[in-house]
């Protein structure tokens, strides 16, 4: 039975339909790629399953309950969590802060706040990814973007997230960064977490995740593992699909293809 699945979801802004018959199911433990050009409606299905808006059509079901998100913090309790790529953290704020932010730790009798818990626990889901920084009292905006997006992990991980869904996690980055926090989901996927990765980085899809979704025009174009019995999707074949929509068997494009890889 999938996680979560979605029937016949679309999605209208006033007179723009910017998703159409959205049917996909997301297996537990996998690491899902949702991929599209530019108005494809990657955001709109987003904001679906975070919660942040209801679908103007459709049915969310979530371990087989027909779900209704009443908004983020909603989803989040139930297990989905969403971190967006400029909102992820709270930079001024220390990263105990940030993974503990909305659900702090107090001490009795008087709920002062436990700061030495919420900094040890913070260390602790940090060392899960694999990550070490010497202070927890360090204000987020002096990390690096790689270790932010590890702390807004860490934050997921805080509400037990079973979903994270992750919003173009290395558009900014470096290359060194974004080997970071691929590595970062490699890490989640190997503790059974379920990832859905939305991103413009083909090669990066490909070295993380085992399926992929495409959107094209507000509709499901493509829905194939990225690994199957031909072989392993490339980066240049899963450009074309984004581009022409399905895919066509037709040779790779050679100018796509050597901008590509
Ligand atoms: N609030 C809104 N009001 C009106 N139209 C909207 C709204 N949000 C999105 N759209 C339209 O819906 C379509 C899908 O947009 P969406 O942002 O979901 O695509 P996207 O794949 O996330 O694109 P991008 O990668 O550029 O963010 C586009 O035509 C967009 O202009």
């Amino acid at each position: 039975m999938a996680l979560l699945a979605l029937r016949g979801i679309g999605m209208r802004y006033g007179a723009v339909q910017a998703l159409t018959g959205i049917d996909l199911d997301v297996t537990e433990g996998e690491v899902l790629a949702l991929c599209g050009d530019n108005g494809a409606g990657k955001s709109s299905l987003v904001k679906i399953l975070s919660g942040a808006q209801a679908p103007s059509e459709g049915t969310l079901t979530l371990d087989g309950d027909a779900t209704r998100f009443r908004g983020p913090q909603d989803a989040l309790r139930r297990g989905v969590a969403t971190i967006y790529q400029d909102l992820a953290v709270a930079p001024r704020l220390s990263i105990w802060q940030n993974v503990f932010l909305g659900s702090e730790l107090t001490r009795p009798p008087f709920g002062l706040l436990d700061k030495r818990r919420m900094a040890e626990a913070s260390r602790g889901y940090l060392a899960r990814l694999a990550v070490t920084i010497a202070d927890m009292d360090t204000p987020v905006e002096r990390l690096s973007g790689g270790q932010r997006q590890a702390v807004a992990i860490c934050r997921a991980l805080r509400w037990d997230a079973r979903i994270i869904i992750m919003d173009e996690p290395t558009a900014a980055l470096g290359v060194k960064e974004t080997a970071q926090v691929l590595d970062l989901i490699r890490r989640l996927h190997a503790e059974g977490r379920t990832v859905i990765l939305v991103s413009h980085a083909m090669g990066d899809v490909v070295a993380v995740a085992q399926r992929v979704v495409v959107l094209k025009g507000g509709r499901k174009v493509a829905d194939r593992p990225v690994q199957d019995s031909s072989g392993t999707l490339e980066a240049a074949e899963l450009a074309q699909i984004i581009i022409r929509g399905a895919a066509s068997g037709i040779p790779l494009d050679p100018f796509l293809k050597n901008r590509l890889i």
